[in-house]
């Protein structure tokens, strides 16, 4: 029997929701196909391929313009599995790497070259076995013009994440808000953490995105509704979403993306919302040039 996971549903719905045109589904991934891009070896998930074929149906489907493809772990730093679903999409997706932070400024040209505008940094230690922050900073310092850094950290190290947040020297993308306890609400202590950081700095954006990942009441995540949207009233310039396919590690529950889609207008009720989240912001990050 095969070890690999499927973490994504295999027959999504159709949103009721219908997305503005040129709208982006900003946090997707893809998983190989493992054939012509073996995951990393030190991987700590063996999911099935979730090639470029599938995303680009799943985007179609829900009614979206354009990708931006976000490395996933289980691909360590050869960024070729992303660069082959950009190359694939004819215009319509760009890029997030995760790189070497030894990798020469030529290979970063190159990785611009083919589509990229961003490079993550994830300290979920269940995912990374180390993220060394003085070599992130180092890697920050020297991106091709226009990048930023994508984030990815649990909400109970926001504050001991604080001072290298700060050092970045180009605008920062939070995922998933730093994984918030959405419990909590509106004015819960991990949801007002993270509006200081906003706060500090007007260049940092976030991704109000994965109630999959956030809400344990489950499907239709009415606590993540209540929690999120004050947050994109807020922030409206700056906000990105996702679906996150094929929901890496979410095999135990397989989110219907149809019902993530209808998340948006309950976090973005106003067409004006709807078109800074999924239209003009993120053509800001990454279609700028
Ligand atoms: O897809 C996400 O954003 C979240 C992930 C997976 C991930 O980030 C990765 O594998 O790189 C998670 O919480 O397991």
């Amino acid at each position: 029997m095969s070890d690999r996971i499927t973490s994504w549903h295999s027959s999504p719905s159709k949103p009721a929701f219908t997305p503005p045109p040129g709208a982006v589904d900003a946090h997707c991934h893809v998983f190989g196909p493992e054939a012509d891009f073996p995951f990393s070896p030190k991987a700590k998930y063996h999911p099935e391929d979730a090639g470029p074929d599938k995303l680009f149906a799943l985007r179609d489907h829900l009614g979206f313009s354009r990708n931006v493809i976000v490395q996933a772990s289980c691909h360590g730093t050869d960024n070729a599995a992303t660069l082959n679903a950009i190359a694939k999409s004819e215009g319509k997706a760009r890029g997030v790497a995760v790189v070497d932070p030894d990798i020469s400024d030529a290979e970063l040209q190159a990785l611009h070259d083919g589509g990229m505008r961003g490079v993550r940094f994830n300290f979920l230690k269940r995912l990374v076995d180390n993220a060394p922050k003085d070599k992130f900073l180092d890697v920050a310092g020297r991106l091709p013009k226009g990048w930023h850094v994508v984030i990815y950290f649990e909400a109970d190290i926001l504050e001991e994440l604080r001072p290298f947040l700060d050092a970045i020297p180009v605008p920062v993308v939070v995922d998933h808000m730093g994984r918030p306890d959405v419990t909590q609400g509106p004015d819960g202590a991990d949801i007002k953490a993270f509006r200081k950081l906003l706060e500090s700095r007007d260049d940092i954006w976030f991704k109000p995105t994965c109630p999959d990942r956030l809400d344990p009441s489950g499907d239709p995540w009415n606590q993540f509704a209540e929690a999120i949207a004050p947050l994109v009233a807020d922030y409206p310039d700056r906000c990105i979403w996702g679906t996150d396919w094929p929901h890496p590690n979410q095999q135990d529950v397989l989110p219907d993306d149809g019902h993530l889609v209808d998340m948006i207008p309950r976090i973005a009720p106003t067409a004006e919302l709807q078109q800074k989240l999924l239209v003009t912001n993120p053509d800001r990050l990454y279609w700028a040039d």
